[in-house]
This record gives structure tokens, C-alpha cells and sequence, in this order.
């Protein structure tokens, strides 16, 4: 690992708390807890039975979603640690399709939960393949592109990327697993 290593983190699942987010705009809007069973896979909708899809759909694409995010427990004090020890540290992010609310809200959430001067520090980007670095913290298991990327992924730790032993894992409240990144 270079001594100060440039550094990508992803946003949802790591930052911000996409699962938690769905969760609580479904306990407001249906008075009942989603209807998810035990998470297994990335995707949410792959958790919960077709006939929930366009709720999902709807809770996620509507406006203030993405905005209101609950901050992933660390994940606030972890980026201003990282910076105070010198590190580039970007947030690299993947805005979902129906990006009408999704993208100006991410810069949203940033600056909210943050600061303002990390706004430039995001990169939005569909395929993170493209981006330069030399590690990359996200939850998602299998990241595709078009390109072979310069970076090594840590995997965010979360219920449905457990099955995966392949790489190193990061949790934000476990300091000694991102420790040597202050070193
Ligand atoms: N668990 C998820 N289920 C559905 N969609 C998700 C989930 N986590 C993230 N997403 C969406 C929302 C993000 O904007 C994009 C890309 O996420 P990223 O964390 O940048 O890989 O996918
Ligand atoms: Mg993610």
C-alpha cells in the first residue's frame, strides 16, 4: 500500500444508509415494517417479494430520499479523520437511473453531513472502473465497468456481502480495520 494512499469511498452503504433509509420510508408511509427478508443480496429488491418492487421503486426515486439518508454509524468522523492524517480522500459514487432526484441530492447529503468543502470532492460516476485510485471502500460485491481498475476494492461490511472472503474488510466502528490507513 503507498504510504498515503488515494482513496475512494463510496457513498451508499458506506456513508450513507440506503437500507436503513428504505426502511424507515416504509415504516412512515405503510405503518408496518418492509417487507424484507434476511439480506442476502446486494440489491435490495432481490430481498423482497416481486409484488414489493414498485413500492421500492417508488420509496427510492421519490424526492428527498436520497437527501435524508441516516449517516452510517462512524462514517462522519472516519472521512474527517482520514483527511486530518493527509490522505485524498474522494467520494466516489454511482447515481442510480432515474437520476432526477439522486444526483443533486447526493451533493445534498454531502454538504449536510460533511461540509461544504467535500463537495468537491465527489466523483459521480455510472462506472467506477474509470476512476483513478488506490483504494476503493464499497459494500457492492461485484463492481463491473469497462475497464481493468487501478484500484483494490475493501469491501464495506455489510449482512448481504458476508459470503465474500476475498477481500479485506472495512467497517467504519471496528478502527482497527482501517487503522494502518493513519499510519
Ligand atoms: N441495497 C441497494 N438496493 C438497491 N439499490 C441500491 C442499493 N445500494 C445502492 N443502491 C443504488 C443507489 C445508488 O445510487 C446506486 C449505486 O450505489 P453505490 O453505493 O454507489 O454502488 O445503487
Ligand atoms: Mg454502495
Amino acid at each position: 500500500m503507498p504510504s498515503k494512499p488515494l482513496l475512494l469511498i463510496d457513498q451508499d452503504g458506506v456513508l450513507a444508509d440506503f437500507d436503513q433509509g428504505v426502511r424507515l420510508a416504509w415504516r412512515a408511509q405503510y405503518h408496518s415494517e418492509a417487507p424484507i427478508g434476511p439480506r442476502q443480496h446486494f440489491y435490495l429488491r432481490d430481498d423482497m417479494a416481486p409484488q414489493y418492487h414498485p413500492q421500492l421503486h417508488d420509496i427510492y426515486t421519490r424526492p428527498g430520499f436520497f437527501a435524508t439518508l441516516p449517516p452510517i454509524a462512524g462514517a462522519v468522523e472516519a472521512l474527517h479523520t482520514l483527511l486530518a492524517h493527509g490522505l485524498d480522500v474522494h467520494i466516489c459514487t454511482a447515481p442510480i437511473s432515474n437520476y432526477q432526484n439522486c444526483v443533486a441530492e447526493k451533493f445534498m447529503w454531502v454538504e449536510q453531513h460533511l461540509g461544504h468543502e467535500w463537495v468537491s470532492r465527489i466523483i459521480l460516476t455510472k462506472d467506477k472502473t474509470w476512476v483513478r485510485g488506490d483504494i476503493l471502500i464499497d459494500d457492492k460485491p461485484q463492481i463491473s465497468g469497462s475497464l481493468t481498475p487501478l484500484w483494490t476494492q475493501w469491501l464495506y461490511d455489510a449482512p448481504y456481502n458476508r459470503q465474500y472472503h476475498d477481500r479485506r474488510r472495512v467497517c467504519w466502528q471496528d478502527t482497527a480495520s482501517w487503522a494502518d490507513l493513519l499510519a
